[in-house]
């Protein structure tokens, strides 16, 4: 890949997992990353630490030599956060969102100008190369753009392009996913404490039937359905496992998730418009 000079609005968890991301991958060099916050100085001496990239609280020496922009602030902020940026943003650069439910016409609404834009919606697997990320383009970015930032993202797991309007749906689908397998280690953990397992045993068997039962799909590509028959006994563990999961809603309380956490973005979208009318 070309070598692009890359700055990072924003220093928080995704960021990093992007940033530690490309650079396990060798796709770009810590030299070429400059990654800026709101304040927080003590995080971007945490970055060239461990990262060996730049930090600069200098907005107009981070973006002067950009040729990729990531923005990574939280919704809320991108507001204040384009006021302070955008006099020395041009169309030569172009910028990559992470933010979640911010549409691309909001940011070149705030933008005022028709900056390039890829809207990116990865996860914090990014770090370990396993990101499942989702992108889709502006109405000012090219072929040639959605090329580059897909090219990142490869670096850095799988991609998908798909219409801005499904983004929200990938939102809470892939980019808060992580978070909704996390939470149910936590509680598949609990239930062993309360069984009486040594943490570390527990913690190993509850790993490697995650990441077996994932590898399981990837690979063999049977529905998951298929997968549930063959370990469900008649009258077995498994029965009484899955009727207890179905009495306590379990598909339910995962589909409703979902569709909450897509609505949830769609908010945040909003909210930023209803912002931008003040
Ligand atoms: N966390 C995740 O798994 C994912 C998050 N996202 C999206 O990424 C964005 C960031 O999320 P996350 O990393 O979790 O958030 P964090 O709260 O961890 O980080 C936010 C960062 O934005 C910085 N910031 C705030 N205001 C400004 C500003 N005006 N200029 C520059 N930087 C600013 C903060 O700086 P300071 O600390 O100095 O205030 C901080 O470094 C969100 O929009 C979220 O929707 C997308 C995919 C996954
Ligand atoms: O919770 C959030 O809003 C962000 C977006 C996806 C993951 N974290």
């Amino acid at each position: 890949m070309q070598s692009y000079k890359i700055a990072f609005l924003g220093a928080g968890s995704i960021a990093e997992a992007v940033i530690a991301g490309l650079l396990e991958a060798n796709l770009v060099k810590g030299q070429d990353i400059t990654v800026s916050n709101r304040s927080n100085t003590d995080r971007l001496s945490y970055f060239k630490s461990k990262y060996d990239v730049n930090g600069t609280h200098d907005k107009k020496e981070l973006l002067r030599n950009a040729d990729i922009i990531f923005f990574a602030m939280k919704p809320k902020d991108v507001v204040e956060a384009i006021a302070e940026v955008k006099e020395y943003i041009t169309e030569k650069q172009f910028i990559i969102s992470l933010l979640a439910g911010v549409s691309t016409a909001s940011m070149t609404g705030l933008l005022e100008k028709h900056i390039p834009i890829v809207r990116s919606m990865p996860n914090t697997s990014a770090a370990i190369l396993k990101s499942a990320t989702a992108i889709c383009a502006s109405a000012y970015a090219t072929e040639e753009h959605l090329r580059i930032a897909r090219q990142l993202f490869e670096a850095i797991g799988s991609v998908s392009v798909v219409d801005e309007e499904q983004m929200h749906a990938v939102t809470a689908l892939a980019g808060s996913g992580p978070a909704y397998v996390y939470y149910m280690v936590e509680a598949m953990e609990q239930a062993a404490r309360e069984a009486g397992l040594d943490n570390e045993v527990a913690k190993s068997l509850i790993l490697q039937t995650l990441s077996g039962a994932a590898d399981m799909l990837l690979t063999t590509g049977k529905h998951p359905a298929v997968l549930r028959a063959e370990i469900t006994s008649p009258n077995g563990t498994t029965q009484a496992g899955i009727e207890t999961l179905q009495n306590n809603g379990f598909p339910d309380a995962i589909i409703k998730c979902i569709k909450r956490a897509t609505e949830r973005s769609h908010e945040l979208g909003e909210t930023l418009q209803a912002l931008m009318k003040q």
